[in-house]
């Protein structure tokens, strides 16, 4: 098996098994403020257990570049994780199946300007990869007790690179 990944372009329907993209294209789902804002209604399947509540952090990580040396996934068994990005810069968003409770082969996608991305409660995914600064994102996921956080690390790292 190659430990190469080629990034790919993120879309709605190569995400979905994984989670969601969030993003204002096409038509709003509603027209309001008297006319002068689309909402694109509740795009997010958001999920948060285990006595967990939903809270809105600020993220501000340092960029990382590509070739991205990927060496472990995690994933959150009692929420949802969601990033919205606080700029229009592109970001790296690596998810991965399960395969019998371990990750399967990674798949790496480049978000487009203006997209951010909810992972389905206990989606194996990379940690949150920004390609360009600022690396400032809010993050929606699970306030609670207890870790809800398994890790992996690979045996071998995979190497992400350009699509
Ligand atoms: N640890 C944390 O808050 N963030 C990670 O879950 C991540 O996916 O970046
Ligand atoms: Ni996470």
């Amino acid at each position: 098996m190659s430990h190469e990944i080629r990034t790919e372009p993120l879309t709605a329907a190569a995400f979905a098994p994984f989670g969601d993209v969030l993003e204002a294209s096409g038509h709003p789902d509603r027209i309001i403020n008297q006319g002068l804002c689309g909402r694109f209604h509740d795009r997010a399947r958001l999920e948060f257990g285990a006595d967990g509540r939903a809270g809105v952090s600020i993220f501000d990580a340092t960029p990382r570049a590509l070739p991205y040396m990927l060496d472990m996934v995690e994933r959150h068994p009692d929420g949802a994780q969601c990033f919205v990005p606080m700029s229009l810069q592109p970001f790296l968003v690596i998810v991965a199946p399960d395969a019998g409770g371990r990750p399967g082969r990674p798949r790496a996608f480049v978000t487009d300007p203006g997209q951010a991305v909810n992972f389905l409660r206990g989606t194996w995914h990379g940690v949150l990869t920004p390609l360009h600064a600022p690396g400032l994102f809010a993050v929606i996921d699970r306030i609670g007790p207890g870790p809800n956080l398994e890790e992996h690390w690979f045996d071998r790292p995979f190497t992400v690179i350009e699509g």
